[in-house]
């Protein structure tokens, strides 16, 4: 299957790192979000981060505005009808995700492939609430989109060999990598580096290091790029949380349970980097611990 267009529900950090790759790769995007902030906000982004390219030599400037040109963005969910490829990158919420899905069925072409960004949710369930569970599969590409190699693929229990191929096909023309995962919870790098961020989290609620002491551990002692609560707060700590109850829930194991101190950031509102607290408070010039 040939896919041309590409519909993007969801302008947070991840919709627009992905509207950025598909784009440069010569994609026309819709990019779709409740929030008409989110899609301007989303649009500066993606072009400080074509600019940034640009200044690297990596793109030349008419790339770049090639690329811009091939966004379109809109609030209207019915507007990415005609498209060939759906990448659903909303709130990490289950009920949100059904609710974009049931809304968009309606408008869809029969060939369209539906897919979702999500980082832990069951691909064959909320597949399964579509009219094409088929032509249903997980597209989990890593933050900060332009820059991670990897992605990951999740066949649902139905996926057909078409659909997963036509998504294969679109990582290798995003010049990414791809990894096939089954749909279980959290799938792979999630399964894996969740955890180790929660283990971070209850460290630091343990007392046994300070945020700071904690980060510096694993970046210097493990070789981490960052430290796992300053990856936390990039990641997003609302999201960090819904994926370690997926896994809680979803695996029925007591070593999945979230820590109680993520619960508490989360309540407050401090969701890291993307609400300006977290771990650490991003308000002046650097980052402060906040404990
Ligand atoms: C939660 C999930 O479901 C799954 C996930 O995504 S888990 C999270 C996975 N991501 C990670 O683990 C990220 C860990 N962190 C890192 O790898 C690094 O800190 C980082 C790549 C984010 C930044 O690296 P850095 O060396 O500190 O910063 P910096 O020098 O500014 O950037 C490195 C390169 O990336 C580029 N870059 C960084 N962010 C960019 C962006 N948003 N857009 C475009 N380019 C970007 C820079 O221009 C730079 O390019 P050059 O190599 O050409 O100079
Ligand atoms: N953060 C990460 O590192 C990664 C996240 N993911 C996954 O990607 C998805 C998005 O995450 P992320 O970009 O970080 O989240 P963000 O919170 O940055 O962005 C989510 C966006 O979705 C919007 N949104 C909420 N409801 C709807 C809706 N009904 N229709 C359209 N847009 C909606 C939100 O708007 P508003 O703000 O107004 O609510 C917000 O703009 C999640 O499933 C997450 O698990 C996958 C890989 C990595």
């Amino acid at each position: 299957m040939n896919i041309k267009t590409v519909g993007i529900v969801g302008a947070g950090q991840m919709g627009n790192g992905i509207a950025h790759v598909m784009s440069l790769a010569g994609y026309d995007v819709m990019l779709n979000d409740i929030s008409g902030d989110a899609l301007a906000g989303a649009m500066a982004t993606i072009d400080r981060n074509l600019e940034r390219q640009v200044s690297r030599e990596k793109i030349s400037a008419d790339d770049k505005s090639a690329a811009l040109a091939r966004i379109h963005t809109t609030q209207t969910l019915p507007d990415l009808g005609q498209t060939d490829l759906v990448i659903e990158a909303a709130t990490e919420r289950e009920t949100i995700k059904q609710a974009i899905f049931e809304d968009l069925l309606p408008h869809l072409q029969p060939h369209t492939i539906l897919t979702s960004n999500t980082s832990s949710i069951s691909i064959t369930r909320l597949a399964s609430r579509t009219d094409r569970p088929e032509k249903f599969m997980g597209f989990h590409f890593m933050n900060p989109v332009p820059v991670m190699q990897l992605v990951e693929l999740i066949r649902g229990i139905a996926t057909d060999a078409e659909t997963f191929d036509a998504c294969a096909a679109v990582v290798e023309k995003l010049g990414k990598t791809a990894a096939t995962a089954e749909d279980f919870p959290a799938f792979i790098v999630n399964r894996i580096l969740m955890p180790m961020i929660n283990e971070a989290v209850y460290t630091l609620y343990e007392g046994v290091g300070s945020v700071k002491s904690i980060d510096s551990s694993m970046r210097l002692g493990a070789n981490h790029p960052m430290g796992p609560l300053e990856l936390a707060d990039f990641i997003g700590l609302d999201t960090c949380l819904a994926i370690m109850n997926v896994l809680h829930d979803g695996l029925a194991d007591t070593k999945y349970r979230p820590c109680p101190l993520l619960t508490k950031y989360v309540e407050a509102g401090w969701l890291g980097r993307k609400s300006q607290r977290g771990f650490y408070d991003y308000r002046g010039e650097t980052p402060v611990p906040t404990r």
